[in-house]
């Protein structure tokens, strides 16, 4: 498909029950770098089989700009999802975190989606921020987790976003996990912020692929290779979570009971 003379980046796919087409960018090792459109049960949807990161060189206002396009498509709900390292004590390689808030560490440094002219037509000046991750779509998440028999592996928690692209040193592991992160990642933060701030319903969801080191005595090294490894090893299940989520997702009778 993509030899010299006959290169287009898009082509028709039919997968389980998905039926679209595919358009292709390049991105991270592990990010396919495909926009996709489909259909899950009856249900229209685009994916982004990848995503822009801040450490890769592109700007706050080029990762998030799929958002806003999906918001002028007619989008009302986006599930963002991520790879992260634990945080939280308690949380084990492979767990799934459904993300209950989180911590926008470059935002506090200026490295702000929102920061420039607000465009009005996508949003207020100062957005509220308290409930970006709607409370229904959660429950729903966790009820469906339940039903799926994953409850065992699925957590609620704080995700924090650093810029990357080093993982962290334990003093700042240490300082992330003080300030109430239960997991830490470098992606996701700015995509939620430009959604929530344009009227888009989010569900975030972490999957914890490595554990951070707190402690100076542990000899593991988090690497790519490991974070690339777990979320293969927990992608048929996260697939799962997803279109049962989105099969389900009429059941949510008022979305803004939040
Ligand atoms: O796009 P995400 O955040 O899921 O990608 C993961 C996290 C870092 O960006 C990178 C580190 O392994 O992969
Ligand atoms: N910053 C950061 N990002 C990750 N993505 C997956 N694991 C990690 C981690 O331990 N730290």
């Amino acid at each position: 498909m993509q030899d010299e003379q006959s290169y287009l980046p898009w082509e028709e796919f039919e997968f389980d029950g998905i039926y679209g087409l595919l358009y292709y960018t390049q991105v991270v090792p592990g990010h396919d770098g495909r926009l996709v459109f489909g259909y899950v049960k009856d249900k229209s949807c685009v994916f982004m089989q990848g995503r822009f990161h801040l450490y890769e060189g592109y700007s706050l206002c080029q990762v998030t700009f799929p958002v806003r396009v999906f918001k002028l498509m007619g989008v009302e709900t986006i599930i963002v999802t991520n790879a992260s390292g634990g945080l939280c004590q308690d949380f084990k390689v492979g767990d799934i975190m459904v993300i209950k808030d989180h911590i926008n560490l470059p935002g506090f440094a200026g490295q702000h989606p929102l920061c420039g002219p607000n465009d009005e037509r996508f949003g207020i000046r100062f957005p509220c921020m308290s409930d970006a991750y709607n409370k229904v779509l959660r429950k729903l998440a966790l009820d469906i987790s339940m039903e799926l028999g994953y409850s065992n592996f699925v957590r609620e928690g704080v995700y924090c976003m650093v810029s990357g692209p080093n993982f962290e040193t334990i003093a700042e592991a240490r300082m992330l996990h003080v300030l109430g992160s239960d997991s830490v990642g470098m992606s996701t933060v700015p995509e939620v912020t430009v959604a929530k701030h344009c009227g888009l319903h989010v569900l975030g969801l972490s999957l914890i692929t490595n554990k951070v080191s707190l402690d100076y005595s542990r000899e593991e090294k988090v690497n790519h290779e490991e974070v690339l490894q777990i979320s293969k090893m927990r992608a048929e299940m996260l697939q799962k979570v997803l279109t049962t989520f989105i099969a389900h997702s009429h059941q949510v009778e008022d979305i803004n009971s939040n």
